[in-house]
């Protein structure tokens, strides 16, 4: 590996339109065009290396200048110096002695992080010629937790209960990937139940997804509170009891007005309700999951790092951990937080939709089953059906499961004619209206 070098780097301010048909629109986030800075990495060898992080519309523009400043910690280098420690790598994009102030380790330059992270990973795995689940899984636990900043968890898990956790989901491994392969992993559809959609569109979305084998399915609230109920009867009504409800608030709420809606919610028996608060406010989930017990508690999708999980889990603030591949610095990071939730036995169910988070996730989740919580009960992958067909490898759903990525590397890389089509505001689908 030492010898493919890293040649060069672009990155792609890119924007799909999903804003002018409601597509991921929720109580807060009203009109998102789901973009991407997308970075790609050159290499000598012809091998490219690609990784996204996910953005709103606006202000990806930011993202990409903050990705274009941390480029200078991967061009010119060879991959092999990068994989021989990946938590020296990590720590110069985190650690860069200036522009650190504009975090740290959270917010736009940490969004950037994630994408370059993640672009190294899928070259690592290309050059390896395998799945990036696979190559994480097939890593010794020595070296895999060579990726893994420990400086501010290590009070929650020491590096030896972490090499513990690894060295006891070796057994089975092998069992459990013919499991996966022939099940895939399970998951739900946020598809159904987007903020702006009609009655007559979530009850024939529900309907559609009941056929396709669909059996989870997530509710956006956090609008009037009858209006609310209505939507999650109509939901109920077509999906009957047995299958899961879940319902999303999107940070809507203070924390007593979260307390009062999730008891009111309680009706829909959601199997969770998520982000009902402020996304930082560990001590405020932690009451609301205490004052009403019968409804669990998840949120992820906008936590900046392993820092604040570490403190939702030590908590008890969360009882589901929704990781997201880009919002934290990529793969390394998430590592850290799959191996936190570990060790507190907390089920991980991945934020994903947007554009490539399904892409993504799909091989946290699998590596997770495989190699660190050994198990698949109380998980389910989050699923949106948008976007996918940018992909050059996009996720394979059946029954309600992803199925098991083969092709080498993070399942990440956009089609060509998509990223000059989607380019902002170049690009043919914004002519015009920049
Ligand atoms: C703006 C986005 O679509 C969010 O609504 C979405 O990521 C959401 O929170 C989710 O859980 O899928
Ligand atoms: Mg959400």
């Amino acid at each position: 590996m030492n010898e493919i070098l890293i040649t060069g780097f672009r990155v792609i301010d890119l924007r799909f339109p999903t804003s002018r048909e409601h597509i991921g629109s929720d109580a807060v986030n009203k009109d998102p065009d789901y973009s991407a800075a997308y970075c790609v990495l050159e290499t000598n060898a012809g091998l490219t290396g690609h990784g996204l992080t996910f953005t709103l519309g606006r202000g990806t523009d930011l993202v990409v200048q903050a990705a274009k400043y941390l480029s200078r910690y991967v061009v010119n280098r060879s991959l092999g110096s990068i994989t021989d420690d990946l938590c020296a790598f990590s720590r110069q994009l985190t650690e860069d002695t200036q522009f650190r102030w504009l975090g740290p380790e959270k917010g736009v330059i940490h969004l950037a992080a994630g994408a370059l992270i993640n672009a190294v990973w899928d070259l690592y795995a290309r050059v390896e010629k395998k799945p990036l689940w696979q190559l994480l899984s097939d890593l010794e636990p020595r070296h895999l937790l060579k990726a893994v900043d420990f400086r501010y968890i290590d009070d929650a898990l020491s590096p030896d209960e972490a090499r513990e956790i690894l060295e006891q989901a070796r057994s089975g491994k092998a069992d459990r990937l013919a499991r996966l392969k022939e099940t895939g992993y399970p998951a739900y559809t946020t598809s159904v139940g987007w903020f702006g959609y009609s009655e007559e569109k979530i009850r024939r979305l529900c309907h559609e997804a009941l056929a396709e084998g669909w059996t989870h399915f997530k509710l956006k609230v956090g609008g009037d509170p009858a209006e609310d109920l209505r939507r999650g009867r109509i939901v109920r009504e077509e999906i009957g009891w047995t299958n899961k409800l879940m319902v999303d608030a999107n940070q809507k709420w203070g924390v007593l007005e979260a307390i009062d809606r999730t008891r009111q919610l309680a009706e829909l028996k959601p199997w969770w309700m998520e982000e009902p608060t402020n996304p930082d406010d560990i001590l405020g989930h932690a009451r609301i999951r205490h004052e009403v017990p019968a409804v669990r508690i998840a949120t992820g999708e906008h936590c900046h790092n392993r820092v604040m999980f570490k403190q939702f889990l030590q908590a008890k603030a969360l009882d589901v951990v929704q990781l997201d591949s880009c919002r934290v610095a990529g793969v390394n990071e998430n590592l850290a937080i799959l191996l936190l939730a570990a060790k507190f036995n907390t089920p991980v169910c991945p934020h994903a939709g947007g554009v490539g988070l399904c892409e993504y996730v799909q091989h946290l989740s699998m590596f997770d089953f495989l190699s660190v919580s050994t198990t698949m009960e109380d998980r389910v992958i989050e699923f949106v059906d948008h976007l996918h067909e940018h992909f050059v490898t996009p996720v394979h759903i059946r029954n309600g499961h992803y199925q098991v990525p083969s092709e080498a590397g993070y399942s990440i890389e956009i089609r060509e004619e998509s990223l000059n089509r989607f380019a902002y505001p170049q690009g043919e689908a914004w002519s015009g209206q920049a």
